[in-house]
């Protein structure tokens, strides 16, 4: 259920009077997706995504909203939100933060084949290139310091093992800098239900709203992780190459980025690990309470730990 806000044809059509989008089609709610609510908007001039925003703030917006437009801008498949008459990206509907982007092709897979998986490895590396004319900057709110905050309030819910294997995890993270590494803005959560296919082709990259800046290498580590993993949390490695060969052709992996490859897998498991702990163990009010299971990044992260992961290009 994505529709925590309602919006009636009524009060969008009131709404658009603010844009240029034409005249009010079809309003349809979207059911995917856990954060905010969204409707399919179809106008007189096309079809659109409305947004409303239930965690975020108009503070917190415009990083997001601007990089999708410099992504869109640039060519890269993503939502390009919609400005107003007064020329803002941003508006209010119905007492929450609002926009209305464009529509994109595609639907998402769970089994992506290795063509698929070197599509978004290359649309990846676009994006990162892209992104690097953006200026502004977000610290990445699931970086160190969450870490280090999140893995005390998450650990009375382990075993010993578990303990020992997440103390262990968090303490050799903390000492490793990948500052040296290329750095630019990142999706950081390009999971399959994040992207629109159309066969093998990119349709869209959605939900930026974990966006923000680091290592680009931390970004082809969660998307990996995700891409070519196998049910069983071991990495598929001709799939992993496939991605990774797409990735290099587009921009070239520097020799400090393949030696920190093993590490930087760890660091995306671990990420995950700990946020699905915590979405488990301590769901926010009114949270949806079938969270993402943590022991398939668990697993993930063992298996990376026992591989001493070497695939490479
Ligand atoms: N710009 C878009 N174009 C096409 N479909 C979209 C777009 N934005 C969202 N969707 C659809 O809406 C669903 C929920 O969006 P998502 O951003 O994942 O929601 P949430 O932020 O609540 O997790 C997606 O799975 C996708 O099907
Ligand atoms: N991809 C993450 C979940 C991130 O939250 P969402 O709002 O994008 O669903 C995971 O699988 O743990």
């Amino acid at each position: 259920m994505a529709v925590f806000t309602s919006v009636s044809e009524a009060e969008l059509t009131a709404w658009l009077g603010d844009y240029s989008l034409g005249q009010l089609l079809e309003l349809q709610p979207i059911s995917a997706g856990i954060e905010n609510t969204n409707y399919f908007v179809t106008t007189s001039n096309g079809r659109f995504v409305l947004t409303l925003f239930e965690k975020l703030t108009a503070d917190d917006l415009p990083f997001y909203l601007n990089l999708m437009a410099h992504l869109a801008r640039h060519g890269i498949p993503c939502p390009s939100p919609v400005a107003n008459r007064r020329n803002q990206l941003l508006g209010t509907l119905n007492g929450k933060p609002a926009c209305i982007a464009t529509r994109l092709p595609g639907k998402s897979t769970t089994a992506p084949n290795h063509e698929q998986c070197a599509a978004i490895g290359a649309m990846l590396a676009q994006m990162h290139i892209a992104g690097q004319s953006f200026s502004q900057v977000m610290p990445n709110p699931r970086g160190a310091a969450w870490r280090a905050a999140t893995a005390p309030q998450v650990r009375p819910f382990l075993d010993a093992q578990q303990a020992a294997l997440l103390d262990s995890e968090v303490a050799l993270h903390a000492q490793n800098n990948f500052a040296s590494l290329p750095q630019g803005v990142i999706h950081a959560d390009l999971f399959r239900d994040n992207v629109l296919l159309e066969e093998n082709r990119v349709g869209g990259l959605i939900d930026f709203y974990f966006a923000c800046s680091d290592a680009l290498l931390y970004d082809v580590a969660i998307t990996v992780n995700d891409w070519c993993m196998n049910a069983d949390g071991k990495l598929d490695d001709a799939r992993a190459q496939s991605f990774l060969r797409a990735y290099h052709a587009v921009r070239p992996l520097s020799d400090g980025e393949r030696a920190a490859w093993p590490l930087m897998l760890r660091l995306a498991a671990l990420r995950f690990w700990i946020s699905r702990l915590y979405d488990k163990h301590m769901p926010r009010d009114g949270e949806l309470v079938n969270a993402h299971d943590p022991g398939h990044f668990e697993r993930v992260l063992k298996n990376h730990i026992s591989t001493q992961q070497t695939v490479w290009l």
